[in-house]
C-alpha cells in the first residue's frame, strides 16, 4: 500500500549547471562589473563596521544570467540556494516567482509582463529605435531562443530541496516517516520549474525516472503556458485573494475573470492523470490544498473506489465571499471527490459546511455531508510543526554564529520580529504602520526598540512593495541615527540558520495577517524561546486573530486585530513591557499548544481519520449492502414472538408523493398488508411519516391497531389509541417559528410560485411550482443557509430537499418517537419480565434520510444484545447505515410483508 501525497510543488527541483559557468557559490567572491560586490549586497543588519557576519552561500544569481536579452531586462530574485539534503527552511516556507531562477529554464508561457516591464521595455525599444538609426543592434523581444533550449537540453543537472512549496507539509511527512507512521509514501507534483524547453528529451525522462527511483516522487508534466496560467493566474490571482477575504467587492479583484480557469482545470487533471495511472488497489491518495481543488472529484469519476483525503491549508472562506466565484460550484465538487476534508480550524469547516449546503443543496451535519449518493466526512485538525528536526538544526555552528553576531549587534535593544511574504494578507503594511504609531507615541522606547522584518518576494503584483518601502524609509528618517536604526528591512529570504537565530533572539515576533490559514512561523518562535540551545527568552507572541493559529492559544498570545493600529502599538508596548512573570506563564501555556499539535500528530491523525471513514462509508455504500434474504428473514420470523416492525410511509409503503400535494387515500393494497400483518398478535407495527397527524389518521382508518409517528417525530399516536401525544414541546416550536417565519417570508416575496406550508411543528418552503425553478433554487438554499446560521441556538435546523426547504426541530426526530415507543413497550411489561427486552424481532424499512438514524438505533440494540434478531432495510440508492437493501421499491416492500403475514 502507498500513500500518494499530492502538492503542487514536488519537495525536490532540479538546478542545471550551464557551460562556461562556474560552479554555485564561485561568483559570489568574485566582484563583477556593473554588480555590486557580494559583500555589498548584505543589508543593513550588518552594518557595524566591526563585525564580519560569517560567509554565507551566495547563490549564482549574482551572475549575468546567460540568456537575459541584450536589452538587459534580466528577472533577478534573490533566493537562497536550497540545500542539498536535508530539509531546511521554516515551516512556512515562499513560493518564489516560478520561472525565474538563472539555473532552470526560463518559460515559454506567453503571460503578459507586468506593466512596469512593458513600460521599461517600451522606452528601452523606443531609444534602440534611434540608436538603430545610427547602426547600433536593436534588442530582441523578450523571449527564449532555440539555444536556449538546447543549452538547458544537454546541461548538467542535479536534483536539490525545492525552496518552494509547503514546508509545513514536507516537515510533518518526514516527521511521520521518520517515527515509523508512514509506511510506503510518493510524493506527486510539479518539478516548480519551467519544463517547455525540455519537452520530449531524454534529459526529462531521465530526470522523472531519477524523482521516481531515488526519491519516490512522481513528476507531473504540464506545459509552462498552463503551469502559469493556473499558478500566478487563476491561483494567485483568484483563489488565493477571495479564500483570504479580498473580495470581488474591491475594484481591483480578478475573481470574476475566468479565463485562466482553463490552466487550472489543465494542471488538476494532469496530477489526476498521473494519480490514476498509478494507483493500485489498497493505495492512499491524499490531495492537499487550493492548487488542487478539482483533484478529488477527477479521481473519483475514474477510481469510484479510491481512498481519497484532502487537506486545505489556507482559510476557507464565509459562504458569502466563497459564492462570488465564478466557478464556485466546479471548485466544491471537486473537494467533495475526497472521502474525508480537513481544514485547520474549525471555523474553516463551519464555512465550508455551510458553502456547500447553500451552493450544492447538500445536507450539512455535524460529520459532513450528505451528498445525494454517498457521504463525505469533513474534519478540522490543524497542522503542527517537527520540533525534533526544529531542534537539530537549532544546535548547528551556523545558528549559534548568528547568534552571536546579533546579540553584540543589537545590544541593549529589544527586538521585534518578522518573516512574511509581501502580499496584502500578510499585513506587512498594517504591521508597520502600527510600529510607526506605537514609536510615536512612545518616545522612551525610541532609541531601543528594533523591528527586523524579513519579507519575501511574491508574485502579487502590487504597489503594496513601494508602500512598505516608503514607510519604513519614514519610519527610519523619523526616529533614526548614527547608532541607530528603528526598522532593519529585508527584502529577501534569509537563509534558515539567522532565520532560527532571529526567533532565538527575538523579545516579541509580531504576526498581523489580515488572514492566515495557520502560522507555523509562530509555532517555531515558541519553541526557540525555550533556552535550551541560547539564552531563555520567553518573549511574547503578537499574533492576529485571523491567523489559524490564534485559535489555538486560548487568548495566551496577545492576540490583535491588524486593522485597529492603536491596539497593535499598544501589543507592543504590553510585549516590552511584561514582567518575567507573566512572560513566563504564557509561554508555558503557548507551548504546551504547539507541543499538543505536532505536524508528525497531524500526519498520522488524519490518515487513521481517512481510514476509519472510508471504512465507514464503503461499508454504507449500497453495494456493498446485502440484498435482504427473504429465507433468512423468515426464519428470524419465525423463532420470535414480540415483533416490532417501524416502517416509513412514502417511498416504502407508497409510491412517493410531493409533500405539498396530499395523498388522497392509501392504496388498498398496502393496507391489505398491514392489517394481515397485523392479525397476529405477536406484532406490533409503527407507521412513521412527514406528514400531519391529521393526514395520516385519515390516510389509516382502515387500519384499526395501526401506530402512528407523524410530523417526522413530533407526534406518537399509540397502537390502539385514538389520542395523539405532542412529543415536542410546543413553546420552543412558538418561539421558533416566530423568529423563522420573517425568514421564510422574505425568501417567499422574492420567488413568485413558492408557497409555505405551516405544520403544526414544522414549516415547508415549496418551490416545485416556482415561475423560475433555477432562481427558486438558489433563493432556497439562500434561505436555508440564513435560517441556519440566524437560529442555531434555538434548536431548529432548515434542510434542502429536492424541490423545498424543511424547517424541523433537532430535537424530536423520527429515532427520538422510536425510543419513546421502545421504552413505553419496556414500561407495560409485568414487573417479572423487566428483565428481558420488551421485543425480539426489530424490523425498520425505509427509504430516506431521516431513516437513517432509525436504522443506527435499531442496529445498536441487535450489536448491543438488547433485541435478539434486528432487521433493518434501505430502499434509497444512498449510501446506508441499514443490514440490508431492497431494490424493488414499494412492490418489493409489501411482497415481503405480505410473505410474513402468510407465515401462519
Ligand atoms: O504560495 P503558494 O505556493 O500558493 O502556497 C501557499 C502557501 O502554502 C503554505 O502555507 C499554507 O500552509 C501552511 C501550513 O499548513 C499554513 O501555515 C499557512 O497558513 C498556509 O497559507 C506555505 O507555507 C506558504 O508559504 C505558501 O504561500
Amino acid at each position: 500500500m502507498t500513500v500518494f501525497i499530492a502538492s503542487l510543488f514536488l519537495p525536490k527541483t532540479i538546478h542545471f549547471t550551464l557551460p562556461g559557468t562556474p560552479p554555485p557559490g564561485a561568483a559570489a567572491e568574485k566582484k563583477q562589473p556593473g554588480k555590486p560586490a557580494p559583500a555589498e549586497k548584505q543589508t543593513s543588519l550588518f552594518q557595524a563596521p566591526n563585525i564580519t557576519p560569517p560567509i554565507t552561500p551566495v547563490d549564482d544569481k549574482t551572475r549575468d544570467h546567460l540568456f537575459t536579452n541584450e536589452d538587459g531586462l534580466r528577472v533577478q530574485i534573490p533566493q537562497v540556494e536550497p540545500a542539498a539534503d536535508g530539509f531546511r527552511a521554516p515551516a512556512d516556507r515562499s513560493s518564489p516567482t516560478w520561472g525565474g531562477r538563472p539555473d532552470q529554464p526560463m518559460s515559454r508561457a506567453n503571460s503578459p509582463p507586468p506593466p512596469s516591464l512593458i513600460e521599461k521595455s517600451r522606452l528601452l525599444q523606443q531609444k534602440a529605435k534611434e540608436l538603430g538609426r545610427q547602426g547600433v543592434t536593436q534588442p530582441r523581444s523578450l523571449t527564449r531562443s532555440d539555444s536556449h533550449d538546447r543549452v538547458f537540453a544537454n546541461a548538467n543537472w542535479k536534483v536539490v530541496n525545492a525552496d518552494q512549496g509547503n514546508g509545513g507539509l514536507r516537515n510533518a511527512a518526514e516527521a511521520a516517516a521518520r517515527e515509523c507512521k508512514l509506511g510506503d509514501y510518493m510524493w506527486v507534483g510539479t518539478l516548480g520549474m519551467p519544463t517547455d524547453a525540455l519537452q520530449g528529451t531524454q534529459q526529462l525522462q531521465d530526470i522523472s525516472d531519477r524523482l521516481y527511483t531515488e526519491h519516490d516522487m512522481l513528476t507531473v508534466l504540464c506545459s509552462d503556458k498552463d503551469f502559469d496560467g493556473h499558478y500566478s493566474h487563476f491561483c494567485k490571482q483568484i483563489l488565493w485573494p477571495v479564500f483570504h477575504y479580498q473580495i470581488p467587492d474591491n475594484p481591483k479583484s480578478k475573481a470574476y475573470e475566468d479565463h485562466s480557469w482553463k490552466y487550472y482545470v489543465n494542471v488538476n487533471q494532469a496530477f489526476a492523470d498521473k494519480i490514476i495511472k498509478n494507483w493500485k488497489r489498497g493505495d492512499v491518495i491524499w490531495v492537499h490544498d487550493y492548487h488542487l481543488l478539482l483533484v478529488p472529484g477527477m479521481i473519483r469519476r475514474k477510481l469510484p473506489d479510491a481512498k481519497i483525503g484532502f487537506f486545505l491549508h489556507v482559510a476557507f472562506p464565509s459562504s458569502e465571499v466563497f459564492r462570488c466565484l465564478a466557478v464556485r460550484k466546479q471548485l466544491l465538487e471537486g473537494m467533495v471527490g475526497a472521502n474525508l476534508i480537513g481544514f485547520q480550524i474549525h471555523e474553516y469547516t463551519r464555512h465550508f459546511l455551510q458553502t456547500c449546503s447553500r451552493l450544492l443543496s447538500a445536507e450539512a451535519t455535524p460529520d459532513g455531508l450528505q451528498l445525494e449518493d454517498r457521504f463525505v466526512d469533513v474534519i478540522n485538525m490543524p497542522i503542527g510543526i517537527d520540533p525534533v528536526s526544529l531542534n537539530q538544526h537549532r544546535q548547528e555552528v551556523e545558528v549559534k554564529k548568528w547568534l552571536d553576531i546579533m546579540r553584540e549587534r543589537y545590544a541593549g535593544k529589544k527586538l521585534i520580529v518578522a518573516r512574511d511574504k509581501l502580499d496584502h494578507v500578510r499585513g506587512v503594511r498594517q504591521k508597520l504602520l502600527s510600529y510607526e504609531l506605537f514609536l510615536n507615541a512612545n518616545p522612551e522606547w525610541r532609541n531601543n526598540t528594533v523591528l527586523i522584518q524579513v519579507a519575501l518576494s511574491t508574485s502579487e503584483k502590487s504597489e503594496l512593495d513601494a508602500t512598505v518601502s516608503d514607510i519604513v524609509t519614514r519610519v527610519n528618517s523619523s526616529w533614526a541615527n548614527l547608532a541607530y536604526q528603528p526598522v532593519v528591512y529585508l527584502k529577501q529570504d534569509i537563509d534558515y540558520a539567522q532565520y532560527l537565530a532571529l526567533l532565538s533572539i527575538a523579545d516579541a515576533l509580531m504576526i498581523t495577517s489580515q488572514r492566515e490559514g495557520m502560522n507555523l512561523t509562530s509555532h517555531e518562535f515558541l519553541y526557540c524561546q525555550d533556552g535550551k540551545f541560547s539564552e531563555k527568552k520567553h518573549g511574547s507572541l503578537i499574533l492576529s486573530e485571523f491567523t489559524g493559529t490564534s485559535s489555538l492559544f486560548g487568548g495566551n498570545e496577545l492576540s490583535v486585530n491588524p486593522w485597529d493600529y492603536r491596539a497593535c502599538a499598544n501589543a507592543i508596548k504590553k510585549a516590552l513591557e511584561m514582567g518575567d512573570e507573566e512572560k513566563e506563564q504564557r509561554w508555558t501555556k503557548l507551548y504546551e499548544a504547539v507541543n499538543h499539535h505536532t505536524g508528525s500528530h497531524w500526519f498520522t491523525e488524519f490518515m487513521s481519520r481517512l481510514d476509519i471513514v472510508y471504512d465507514e462509508q464503503h461499508r454504507r455504500d449500497q453495494t456493498s449492502v446485502p440484498r435482504l434474504s427473504m429465507h433468512s428473514l423468515m426464519q428470524q420470523y419465525n423463532r420470535t414472538e414480540r415483533r416490532l416492525f417501524i416502517l416509513d410511509f412514502e417511498g416504502t409503503l407508497v409510491s412517493w408523493g410531493p409533500v405539498n400535494k396530499i395523498i388522497p387515500v392509501s392504496p388498498q393494497r398496502t393496507l391489505d398488508v398491514l392489517n394481515d400483518l397485523l392479525l397476529d398478535e405477536r406484532n406490533t407495527i409503527y407507521v412513521m411519516s412527514g406528514r400531519r397527524p391529521e393526514e395520516l389518521d385519515r390516510l389509516f382508518r382502515r387500519v384499526p391497531n395501526l401506530g402512528l409517528i407523524a410530523e417526522n417525530g413530533c407526534f406518537l399516536k399509540d397502537c390502539g389509541s385514538t389520542t395523539w401525544t405532542e412529543m415536542a414541546d410546543s413553546d420552543q416550536i412558538r418561539s421558533w417559528k416566530e423568529s423563522v417565519k420573517p425568514i421564510l417570508n422574505y425568501y417567499l416575496e422574492r420567488t413568485p410560485g413558492a408557497e409555505l406550508e405551516d405544520r403544526r411543528c414544522s414549516l415547508i418552503f415549496h418551490y416545485k411550482s416556482a415561475e423560475d425553478y433555477e432562481a427558486a433554487q438558489r433563493q432556497a438554499t439562500d434561505c436555508a443557509s440564513h435560517i441556519n446560521d440566524a437560529c442555531e441556538e434555538q434548536r431548529v435546523h432548515a434542510i434542502p430537499l429536492d424541490g423545498c426547504v424543511l424547517v424541523e426541530p433537532i430535537d424530536w426526530t423520527k429515532t427520538t418517537a422510536a425510543q419513546k415507543i421502545f421504552a413505553d413497550l419496556r414500561a407495560n411489561m409485568a414487573p417479572d419480565e423487566k428483565h428481558t427486552s420488551p421485543v425480539d424481532f426489530l424490523m425498520v424499512i425505509g427509504d430516506g434520510r431521516e431513516d437513517e438514524k432509525v436504522f443506527k438505533w435499531a442496529n445498536t440494540l441487535g450489536e448491543d444484545g438488547t433485541v435478539k434478531e434486528v432487521v433493518t432495510v434501505s430502499l434509497g440508492n444512498r449510501n446506508t447505515e441499514a443490514t440490508a437493501t431492497l431494490a424493488q421499491g414499494v412492490s418489493g416492500v409489501l411482497m415481503a410483508l405480505q410473505k410474513l403475514a402468510s407465515i401462519a
